[in-house]
């Protein structure tokens, strides 16, 4: 009997062992076939090894890995990122089904990965459906064409003392293009964006300007290693207090906190009316937006917005105002300056292209009274037009639009599961000869109207549909503005150390790797 009691009492230990095996074996197999989604659908991709992928993409910068695999796979594969099942998709057809027809279904971005701070969550950027299409239609009217016609002068003071009075001081001798560049930018955002007064002292003796520019430049330096990369995308996985604690965010936290206290204290500021005069600039157009009387707000009359139905404009707190000004930097300032950057370093190596463009730029000046570039002359340039878009094309500083799939959808005949990311490859697309022939070779005249082979579809640079850049039209004016000013009076040429092809960074916005000297030489 005492064998029998010995065989019948339950053995705990064995058994729970085999709950553990047993539910790691079914965890696995979850993963194993949560892993094979692309295989089972039919859609090529690399091995769905567990993080493989995401190596492979940190190896080398993310949309030349996107552009190769596209090659070898075809126009639409899949892989697993640390974001989850992911689809490039480099057919135009299907994104322009995806960006337009069928945006109520992929209309958040995901992920995004600047996101350690509670604070810049609330950036539009990041933010996801109802709460995106209320701020997005609540601040839009801040990017008309008429309201950036009222920053062009401050742009233009911008271009004088930041660029022009540089370069004439340095008379021809070779100067950095990225500084340059970046110092342009920075002052357009501070000034246009959040209301920094251009010569402004602070209480230390310091330009607020040059605070703001240290901080920018702190601001972004992370990004720019893999090491930082890496713990940007970890972020999703590890809780918000151990980021702040330890600071492994993509961006600072002390420069997160300068630029929010900035932007608080001039808001306070000027709702305290302790700020005399009529601001023209986004923080302003901000507040108004945080001064929405209730009965101005549109609820139930968002039906024909852009954003979709029921978009409504709604008050905005002191932090989302505060949180947008912010963004202005974040989506701002690497953006534009690269694009200055490209197109300079393009023009210095096609001087016949340059040549046409100044002789335009002077042409339409002549009939202006002041040497300030104002909208109105700057939809005069059309070859101008031309130019930026093509160095948009070839070098488009956000290389990736992405979209998360909310709902399963049917692309041109493809099931889409609810949750799959999608990325539209921009540089693949712009370097794709079935859309731009003799893709690599820098041709502005392809933007012509007359040529009835382009293809704006297959133009990403700003994105597309009603999340698409919303800053465009400032980012414009800020470029064609500085270009403008200064081929009135210099010519752009290389130096003997400018580098004869770029390398590019494997950052997040698409930059050189290098400095890049160019010279610019005044003519008569
Ligand atoms: C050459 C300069 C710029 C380029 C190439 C650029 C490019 C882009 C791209 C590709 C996107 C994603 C669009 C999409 O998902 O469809 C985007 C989004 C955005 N950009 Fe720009 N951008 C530039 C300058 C600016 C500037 C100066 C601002 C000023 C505030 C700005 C504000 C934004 C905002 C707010 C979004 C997010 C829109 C939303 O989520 O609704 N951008 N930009």
């Amino acid at each position: 009997m005492g064998g029998m009691d010995g065989d019948i009492s339950p053995n705990w230990g064995l058994s729970w062992w085999h709950c553990v095996a047993t539910a790691a074996a079914l965890w696995i197999g979850y993963k194993i076939w949560h892993y094979t989604l692309f295989i089972r659908s039919g859609i090529p991709g690399p091995l769905p090894i567990p993080f493989y992928a995401n190596i492979k993409r940190s190896k080398e910068a993310f949309y030349i890995c996107e552009q190769k695999w596209i090659e070898k796979y075809g126009k639409v594969m899949g892989f697993f990122s640390i974001a989850g099942p992911t689809l490039v998709i480099a057919d135009v057809k299907m994104l322009k089904q995806m960006f337009i027809k069928e945006f109520n279904n992929f209309r958040n971005r995901g992920p995004v990965i600047f996101i350690q701070s509670a604070r810049l969550r609330n950036m539009l950027i990041n933010l996801k459906d109802q709460q995106w299409r209320n701020v997005r239609h609540t601040i839009i009217p801040a990017f008309t064409s008429s309201k950036i016609k009222l920053m062009t002068s401050a742009l233009n003071e911008c271009a004088e003392d930041v660029i022009l009075q540089k370069l004439r001081q340095l008379d021809g001798e070779a100067v950095e293009i990225k500084k340059l560049y970046g110092a342009y930018t920075i002052c357009c955002i501070a000034v246009a964006g959040f209301g920094v007064e251009l010569h402004s002292q602070s209480e230390n003796g310091n330009t607020t300007l040059a605070a703001f520019e240290n901080n920018a430049k702190e601001f972004f330096s992370r990004q720019k290693h893999t090491k930082w990369l890496i713990m940007g995308m970890l972020q999703e996985y590890l809780p918000g207090a151990l980021i702040r604690y330890f600071d492994i965010g993509l961006v600072s936290q002390a420069s997160v906190n300068f630029f929010f206290d900035l932007s608080a204290e001039i808001f306070k500021e000027r709702k305290e009316g302790k700020m005399q005069g009529t601001f023209v600039d986004f923080m302003q157009l901000m507040i108004n937006a945080h001064q929405l009387e209730d009965e101005e707000s549109e609820e139930g009359s968002g039906q024909r917005s852009p954003q979709g139905a029921g978009a409504i404009k709604v008050k905005l707190s002191m932090e989302e105002v505060v949180s947008q000004c912010v963004m202005f930097l974040m989506a701002g300032y690497e953006t534009t300056s690269a694009c200055l950057i490209f197109t300079s370093y393009l023009l210095a190596s096609h001087p016949d292209v340059q040549e046409k463009l100044a002789a335009e730029v002077k042409t339409v000046m002549l009939g202006s009274q002041s040497n300030s570039v104002t909208l109105d002359l700057i939809n005069k340039m059309t070859y101008l037009d031309k130019v930026v878009n093509e160095s948009l094309r070839l070098y488009p500083p956000i290389a990736r639009v992405t979209r998360v799939c909310t709902k399963d959808t049917t692309l041109q005949g493809l099931n889409i599961k609810k949750g799959t990311r999608i990325i539209a490859p921009s540089w693949t697309i712009h370097r794709s000869p079935e859309f731009w022939p003799d893709p690599l070779t820098f041709n502005p005249d392809r933007f012509s109207a007359e040529n009835d082979s382009l293809n704006m579809d297959a133009f990403l640079s700003f994105g597309d549909g009603p999340r698409s850049c919303l800053g465009n039209r400032f980012a414009l004016a800020e470029i064609k503005i500085a270009l403008a000013r200064i081929l009135t009076e210099f010519r752009i040429e290389m130096a003997e150390d400018t580098p004869q092809t770029l390398e590019l960074g494997k950052g997040v916005f698409l930059a050189p790797r290098h400095p890049v000297p160019l010279k610019f030489v005044p003519v008569a």
